[in-house]
C-alpha cells in the first residue's frame, strides 16, 4: 500500500437519494461548497433516485414492443424539469430546461430505435442508462452556474477509459489516470462536476461500470488525482453493524478497515459498491461514508488501521436469493481434479460462486450460487460429470433452494477463540438450521448458509449476541387469561421496566389468547391495554396462531400455556419442533400418555429449546426443580410422600361441620385454588396427575391408569356437570361430616395423600395423627417429602403454598425467565 503524497483534492460522491429532487440537491451543494472552501472538489453524481431503473424499464418495454415506454420517458423528463424549476430562478431557467429537453429528445430517439428493432443490446442499454447521470450532473452544474459559482462540468466518458464489456466495463487505469489528471488537475476551478457510473471504450462508445458504479467512479477519480480523501454521501450515517431494515438496534460503525469494509460490502451492506474499495485501499486514500441528510453525523471512516474497540465482530451482513449446489459421491475421494472440473464447468457458464465448502472426507463439495444461475449450473455440472454419474461414482448435482448467507465480519475475530461457538449457540437456541459454513483461514468472515426465511431472526439473534450484550429481547405468546393468566400479565406489566433496567431484558408479549379470541402484534402489546385489544381480537383458531408464530419466526420465542385445555397442549410438539420454548402450568400434556410426555421432552432437547412445567406440581414451589437437581447429581428417589392439592388441603383444614362441605369447596374455588373444573380436584384426578408427573420426572415409565386412586367422593357427585356436582356435595353433607367426625374422634386430621414407592403410586384420603409429617400442614399448603439414597432417614422436604393464582403466575414467570435463559 502506498502512502499518498499530500493533496488538496477531495472527491465527493452523491448517491441517488442525495440528489433525488431539487431540495436534496440544494443540501448536496451546501456540503460541496463547504468542502470547496478548503480544497479542490470533484463532485461525482449518481442519477436521481429511481431514474436508472426507469431508464432500464423504458428500454425493456421498447424492446418488447410496448409503446408504454413513452410514459416512462415522460416521467423521467418531468422529474428533471421539476428539479430545474426548484433549483434555478425563473429568469435563468431556460438554458437548463432546454438542456434537459435536448437530452430527453436524444433518449426518445434511442428508445424509438429500440422499439423499431425490437432489440435491446447491452451496448444500447449502457447508452440509455448513461442519461441518468448525464442529466443529474448537469442539473448540479446548472445550479452552480445560476448562483455564479465557478465550476467545470466534465463528461466522464471523456475521462474514464474502459474495455467494451458493456454493463460492467473494466477500467484501463493507466489511460484513465492520465486523462483525469490532464483535465481536472490542470483546470483552475475549485469545483468539478462529473457524472458517475459512465465511461467510454477506446472507440468512444458509452460503457457503464456496473450497478452502483458511481461509487467506483468516485474511487477512480480519487486515485487518479491522489485525493486526500474520498467521501461517499448517502442516506444513512455510515456502514451499519447490520441492515437497519432488519435490525432495529443496528448502529453505525465509526471506524473500519478496508478489508472489513470489503467483506461487508460484498455481503450485502448496500451502502458501498464493492469494487470501490480496492483502488482506494491500494492508493492508501481514506474513504468516508457520510449522510447527506445528517451531515454532522460522524459516518464511517474506512482506513488502514482503525482504532481497536471492544467489538471483535465489526458487522453482520447477509445475501439472499441463494441456492446450494451439492456435489456428492465416493468417486471424488482421493481423486485430484474434481474441484477443478466443477469450477471450470461453472466458470464456462459464467456462474458466480459465492461460497464454497468441502467436507474433509472429500465426499462432498457444496457451492452457493445465485438462484438465477442454479439451473444453468445444474445442467453444466451434470454434463461435465455425466460419465461419473452414469457409473454411480457421483450423484447428480443436488440443489437446495431458498437459502441465504449470514456472515460475521471482523478482523479481530482471528485473535478471539469462541466466536464461532457463540455464533452456533445463538443460532441453535433459536432453531436456525445451518446448512453450510465457510470460514477463510484469515478469519475475517465466518459465513453460514441458512434458510432465507430465518435471515431476519438470525441477524437479530447475532446482533444481540455480539453487539447488544446488555440487551436481549424475549417474545412471549400467552394462551389463557383467566385466574392465573391475568395475574401473570399483571406481574409482567409490573416487572417490564425492572427487567429492562436490571436484566437488560426486553420482554414483549406478542400474542394473547383466550378460548374465543386472540390478538397479535409483532411489535409487542401494551400490557396496560391488553384487555381492550383482546376484546377486539380475531376469532381463535389455534392452528392459525401456531402458524403465525412460525411465520413471525421471532428470536427467543416462548409460548406460555395458562389454560387447562387439551387442544392447547396438543400444539406443543409443533412449537418445540421449531425451537419455540414452551412453558405450561396446564398439566394435560405431562399427564397424557407417557409416549407424548417423553416425545415433548425429547423434542425440546432435539431442537435445543425448553419445555418447562414447574407449576404442574405444587404451583410455584420448587418441586420438579428439586427432584431434577437430586437426579442430576446422582441421587435415586426411593419414595415420595406428599400433599399435592391446595384445594383439598384448604377444604380439610377448613371443614369442621359448622359450614356445609359444599360451601367450603366453593370458597376454595372462589379463592382460585381449584382447577377450572373443581371436580378434578375433589375426585383426586389432579393429585393423581401430579404424582404421575413426579414419578415420570424421577425416571419411571408410568401411565395415569397405573395410579391407584381411592376416591372419597360418593359416585353421584361426579355424575353430572359442575352445578350438579355442587348440588350433590350438598346432598351428601352427612358423608363428609362422618369422615370428619371419625377422624376428629381419633385425634386425627384428614389429608389427601399422594405416595410413590418403588415404582407404585397411589392417592387417597388418610386420617393422620399428630406424629405424622403431614399433620401440621396449614391452609392451602402443599408438602413433598423426598426419600432418596442420600435422604434415607430424614426426607428432603419442600413445603409452602401449593395453589393460588398469584403464586402460580409467579412460578410461570420464573419458568419464562428460565426459558429465556436469563
Ligand atoms: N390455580 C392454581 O393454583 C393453579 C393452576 N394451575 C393451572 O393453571 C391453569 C389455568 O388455571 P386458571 O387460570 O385457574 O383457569 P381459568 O379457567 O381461570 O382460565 C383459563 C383460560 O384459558 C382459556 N382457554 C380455555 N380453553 C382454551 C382453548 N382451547 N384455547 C385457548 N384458550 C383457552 C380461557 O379462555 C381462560 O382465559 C390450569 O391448567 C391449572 O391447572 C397450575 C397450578 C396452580
Ligand atoms: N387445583 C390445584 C391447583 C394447582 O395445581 C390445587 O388445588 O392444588
Amino acid at each position: 500500500m502506498r502512502v499518498p503524497t499530500p493533496s488538496f483534492m477531495q472527491v465527493l460522491k452523491f448517491g441517488g437519494t442525495s440528489v433525488a429532487n431539487g431540495a436534496n440537491i440544494l443540501r448536496v451543494l451546501d456540503i460541496v461548497l463547504e468542502a470547496a472552501r478548503q480544497d479542490t472538489v470533484v463532485v461525482v453524481v449518481s442519477a436521481l433516485g429511481g431514474i436508472t431503473d426507469a431508464l432500464m424499464a423504458a428500454g425493456q418495454r421498447a424492446a418488447a414492443g410496448q409503446a408504454a415506454y413513452q410514459e416512462l420517458l415522460l416521467h423521467i423528463e418531468q422529474r428533471h424539469l421539476e428539479a430545474v424549476k426548484e433549483l434555478i430562478p425563473v429568469a435563468s431557467q431556460s438554458a437548463a430546461l432546454s438542456q434537459v429537453k435536448r437530452r430527453c429528445n436524444e433518449l426518445e430517439a434511442i428508445c424509438s430505435s429500440v422499439f423499431a428493432l425490437g432489440e435491446l443490446s447491452a451496448r444500447t442499454l449502457d447508452r440509455l442508462m448513461s442519461f441518468g447521470e448525464l442529466l443529474s450532473s448537469q442539473l448540479v452544474a446548472a445550479r452552480l452556474q445560476a448562483t455564479g459559482t465557478a465550476h467545470a462540468w466534465h463528461d466522464s466518458r471523456a475521462l474514464i477509459r474502459t474495455n467494451s464489456r458493456f454493463g460492467a466495463a473494466e477500467v484501463d487505469f493507466a489511460t484513465t489516470n492520465q486523462l483525469i489528471r490532464d483535465c481536472v488537475a490542470a483546470g483552475p476551478q475549485a469545483i468539478h462536476v462529473v457524472p458517475g457510473f459512465i465511461a467510454a471504450d477506446a472507440a468512444g462508445t458509452t460503457t457503464t461500470l456496473g450497478r452502483g458504479g458511481s461509487d467506483y467512479s468516485g474511487a477512480i477519480f480519487a486515485v487518479a488525482l491522489q485525493a486526500s480523501r474520498l467521501e461517499i454521501w448517502t442516506d444513512v450515517s455510515g456502514m451499519m453493524t447490520a441492515d437497519p431494515r432488519l435490525v432495529r438496534h443496528a448502529q453505525p460503525i465509526a471506524h473500519i478497515s478496508y478489508q472489513e469494509a470489503m467483506e461487508l460490502s460484498h455481503f450485502g451492506a448496500k451502502v458501498l459498491y464493492p469494487p470501490t474499495i480496492q483502488p482506494v485501499m491500494h492508493a492508501g486514500i481514506p474513504l468516508r461514508i457520510k449522510n447527506t441528510f445528517a451531515p454532522a453525523d460522524y459516518g464511517t471512516l474506512v482506513e488502514v488501521a482503525p482504532p481497536r474497540t471492544r467489538d471483535t465482530v465489526r458487522g453482520i451482513s447477509s445475501i439472499g436469493g441463494l441456492t446450494l449446489l451439492n456435489l456428492e459421491g465416493s468417486g471424488m475421494v482421493g481423486v485430484p481434479g474434481f474441484s477443478k472440473r466443477l469450477f471450470e464447468a461453472l466458470a464456462r457458464e459464467r456462474v458466480n460462486v459465492i461460497l464454497i465448502t468441502q467436507s474433509s472426507s472429500e465426499h462432498s463439495i457444496s457451492v452457493a450460487v445465485g438462484a438465477a444461475d442454479a439451473e444453468r449450473a445444474r445442467t453444466a455440472v451434470d454434463e461435465e460429470f455425466a460419465h461419473e454419474i452414469s457409473t454411480r461414482r457421483l450423484e447428480p448435482l443436488r440443489l437446495e433452494t431458498g437459502l441465504a448467507i449470514v456472515a460475521l465480519v471482523g478482523e479481530s475475530m482471528k485473535n478471539h477463540p469462541g466466536i464461532s461457538g457463540r455464533l452456533f449457540s445463538a443460532l441453535g437456541h433459536n432453531g436456525v438450521n445451518i446448512r453450510a459454513i465457510a470460514q477463510g483461514s484469515s478469519e475475517k468472515n465466518i459465513s453460514t448458509v441458512i434458510q432465507a426465511s430465518d435471515v431476519k431472526k438470525a441477524i437479530n439473534v447475532l446482533h444481540e449476541a455480539f453487539f447488544e450484550v446488555e440487551y436481549k429481547q424475549i417474545n412471549v405468546f400467552i394462551v389463557g387469561v383467566g385466574n392465573v393468566g391475568r395475574k401473570l400479565l399483571g406481574q409482567l406489566q409490573q416487572q417490564q421496566r425492572y427487567l429492562l433496567d436490571k436484566l437488560q431484558l426486553q420482554l414483549r408479549v406478542v400474542a394473547l389468547a383466550n378460548s374465543r379470541q386472540y390478538v397479535l402484534d409483532p411489535n409487542g402489546l401494551d400490557l396496560n391495554t391488553w384487555e381492550d385489544r383482546l376484546a377486539q381480537g380475531q376469532e381463535l383458531q389455534l392452528n392459525d396462531l401456531v402458524e403465525q408464530i412460525h411465520a413471525l419466526n421471532l428470536r427467543n420465542s416462548v409460548f406460555v400455556d395458562v389454560t387447562a385445555a387439551a387442544e392447547v397442549a396438543d400444539c406443543y410438539a409443533a412449537l418445540l419442533a421449531k425451537s419455540v420454548a414452551v412453558v405450561a402450568c396446564n398439566k394435560v400434556a405431562c399427564a397424557s400418555a407417557y409416549q407424548n410426555y417423553a416425545r415433548l421432552k425429547s423434542l425440546a432437547r432435539e431442537f435445543n429449546t425448553s419445555f418447562l412445567f414447574e407449576t404442574n406440581v405444587g404451583a410455584a414451589l420448587p418441586v420438579i426443580g428439586t427432584l431434577n437437581d437430586l437426579l442430576r447429581s446422582g441421587d435415586v428417589v426411593q419414595r415420595m410422600e406428599a400433599v399435592l392439592s391446595g384445594t383439598l388441603n384448604f377444604v380439610f383444614n377448613h371443614y369442621d361441620g359448622r359450614r356445609p362441605f359444599a360451601e367450603v369447596v366453593r370458597q376454595a374455588q372462589d379463592e382460585g385454588y381449584t382447577e377450572p373444573d373443581p371436580r378434578l380436584d375433589l375426585s383426586g384426578t389432579d393429585v393423581a396427575r401430579k404424582i404421575l408427573i413426579l414419578a415420570r420426572e424421577a425416571g419411571v415409565t408410568m401411565e395415569m391408569a397405573d395410579i391407584d386412586n381411592t376416591a372419597f367422593l360418593p359416585a353421584a357427585c361426579l355424575a353430572g356437570d359442575v352445578p350438579a356436582f355442587y348440588e350433590q356435595l350438598a346432598a351428601h353433607e352427612s358423608h363428609f361430616r362422618q369422615l370428619y367426625d371419625a377422624a376428629t374422634a381419633a385425634g386425627r386430621k384428614l389429608r389427601f395423600v399422594a405416595s410413590y414407592n418403588d415404582g407404585q403410586a397411589a392417592v387417597g384420603l388418610q386420617a393422620v395423627g399428630p406424629d405424622h409429617d403431614l399433620y401440621q400442614l396449614k391452609g392451602k399448603d402443599n408438602v413433598v417429602l423426598f426419600y432418596t439414597n442420600r435422604y434415607a432417614e430424614q426426607p428432603l422436604v419442600v413445603k409452602g403454598a401449593g395453589a393460588g393464582a398469584d403464586v402460580t403466575a409467579a412460578g410461570v414467570f420464573a419458568d419464562l425467565m428460565r426459558a429465556a435463559r436469563v
